[in-house]
């Protein structure tokens, strides 16, 4: 072997024998011809990007003293293989450097048919956004016909499959937890409807395996809904959103709670609790949120207000929160700085739903305002003056972190758009905007201007006047808002001031409010098809 070739064998050798103790005398000692001509050529060759610097790529010789001593009997062969192998190399050495410059050059083409693809995406024309507005549930009353072996709903034909995997007969269907007990593969695929009889309010269907079932026709009705209809039970969509702006300080969501003795204030005497719970949460689907009044100014009636709604949900915070500016937890919330209008917990695949504030206390200090603005209703506004920006916001994902805790960062399990959609409806169901806990932008890091501009746009309007609702919470009135719609913030305080609430999660306060609001056999009812 050639002694430059032995070089370059010395070099690779050497790094392998990191692991294994080799004796000097093992490496060729190279002339310094070749030690030369070999920095040349390594010199020649842009250097590689880290990734290539893996042990086995072609050695680089950094500096000769830190080459194995080598014995001049080997310099004529060193020259001889160099005047051989040096030109091949150095060959060899550009093609290298031409494909890599290919790659780059395809690489950015990529990069470019991808932002290309995205902005294709982005600017689908009438793009499906939309905020609901007013959507009231009413199943159309749609004709049930039986055919041969199928049912028809209006004009659709159901699968025999569909109706038997939503048989719910007692066999089928556990009494008490609804679950099914059907496994739908045992049933042969073919399974066809043998006798079929309409009744006023039902069907009763008899299989050819024998099985007789009896389906509502509101859940027959439900399932052939479109698909924007079949959304609106499981979203607990609201009868009617309102979006608002700084106006809405005139005309406050607001429910009074039970007064000491536990006599309610302003409700109807036979009311329950879940009447009152109702009132509350169809405030917070309406506009985002609701004041409690007259909850005496305590942690335990606080706690005991949101635990009405559902349980409350524990963080790295903590369960029920009652906190003050000492920094207790790695998060700016504790600290007496201003805080811009944001939603909490980014950070999380599935953000807080309900987030609950109830100011016990401030003394020798002022400051503290709280600041509400409607996320839907800044959407809206973006939507109408530029549906490119909208665009953008409501595809390109962003991550999210909290970091702040002693061995916590958390994040979601992937990026999600500040305005996410309902996939089927197409409606804005999810506003996430948090500027402190921002992580990456999920563009190629020459696009991301583009977010940076939508994102700029969408600020804007989240600061104009006529956004901003600012409140003075007051001790014995308690906040609940939406986490997913409407964000909050605070101006700057002086003294100390301390405030507890909780977070519930969107789909237990969304399950307890469809079930107040529709009831318990219209949201079973409508399980098939939601
Ligand atoms: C005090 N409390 C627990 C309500 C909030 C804690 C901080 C929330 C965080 N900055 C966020 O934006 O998610
Ligand atoms: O202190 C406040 O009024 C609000 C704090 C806050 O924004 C939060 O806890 O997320």
């Amino acid at each position: 072997m050639s002694s430059f070739r032995a070089l370059l064998r010395t070099r690779a050798d050497t790094r392998l024998s990191s692991v294994r103790s080799l004796p000097s005398s093992h490496f060729p000692k190279p002339s310094p011809q070749a030690i030369s001509q070999c920095l040349r050529f390594n010199s020649s060759v842009s250097s590689p990007p880290a990734q290539d610097a893996s042990p086995d790529s072609t050695p680089a010789v950094e500096d000769a003293k830190d080459l194995p001593d080598q014995d001049d009997s080997s310099s004529s062969s060193a020259s001889e293989a160099t005047g051989g192998y040096y030109p091949r190399l150095r060959q060899l050495s550009d093609e290298v450097l031409q494909s890599q410059k290919d790659v780059t050059a395809l690489q950015g083409q990529i990069l470019r048919l991808r932002k290309s693809l995205r902005t294709t995406q982005i600017v689908v024309e009438g793009g499906p956004f939309s905020i609901i507005k007013d959507w009231g549930f009413n199943p159309r009353k749609v004709e049930i016909t039986h055919e041969n072996d199928f049912l028809r709903v209006g004009q659709h034909k159901i699968p025999n499959v569909w109706l038997r995997d939503n048989c719910q007969c007692c066999s089928c269907v556990h009494g008490e937890t609804k679950q099914r007990l059907l496994d739908i593969f045992s049933i042969p695929e073919d399974v066809s409807i043998r006798t079929c009889a309409e009744f006023k309010t039902f069907v009763e269907v008899t299989w050819s395996d024998g099985h007789h079932s009896r389906y509502d026709k509101d859940l027959l009705r439900a399932a052939a809904q479109n698909v924007k209809g079949r959304a609106v039970v499981r979203q607990g969509h609201p009868v009617r959103v309102v979006t608002w702006g700084s106006e809405i300080a005139k005309n406050k969501p607001k429910c009074p709670w039970l007064k000491p003795g536990g006599s309610m204030t302003g409700y109807k005497p036979n009311e329950t609790d879940d009447d009152l719970i109702l009132h509350v949460l169809r405030k917070i689907r309406r506009y985002g949120f609701c004041y409690i009044q007259d909850v005496p100014p305590t942690p335990k009636a606080t706690k005991a207000l949101l635990k009405r709604i559902a349980f409350i949900r524990e963080t790295h915070y903590g369960g029920f929160y009652d906190f003050t500016a000492d920094l207790a937890k790695a998060d700016t919330a504790y600290t007496n700085i201003a805080l811009p209008a944001h939603t909490d917990t980014t950070y999380f695949s599935d953000p807080a739903g309900l987030q609950a504030f109830h100011l016990l206390s401030h003394t020798d200090g002022e400051g503290g305002a709280s600041l509400l603005v409607d996320g839907f209703k800044a959407a809206e506004t973006l939507l109408e003056e530029d549906r490119d920006a909208y665009r953008v916001l409501a595809t390109v994902n962003v991550h999210a972190h909290a970091s702040g805790n002693a061995g916590i960062s958390i994040q979601p399990y992937r990026g999600f758009p500040v305005l996410e959609h309902d996939v089927e409806t197409g409606t804005l169901l999810r506003v996430r905007w948090n500027t402190s806990d921002r992580a990456a932008v999920e563009l190629p890091l020459e696009d991301v201007g583009t977010w940076y501009a939508a994102a700029r746009k969408f600020d804007a309007i989240l600061k104009r006047a006529e956004n901003e609702y600012w409140e003075q919470l007051r001790p014995g009135t308690v906040l609940i808002f939406d986490n997913w719609r409407v964000l909050h913030g605070r101006s700057e305080f002086t003294g100390k001031r301390r405030i507890c609430g909780g977070y519930v999660n969107r789909d237990d306060w969304i399950s307890r409010w469809k079930m107040l609001h529709f009831g318990k056999a219209e949201v079973l009812g409508r399980l098939a098809s939601d």
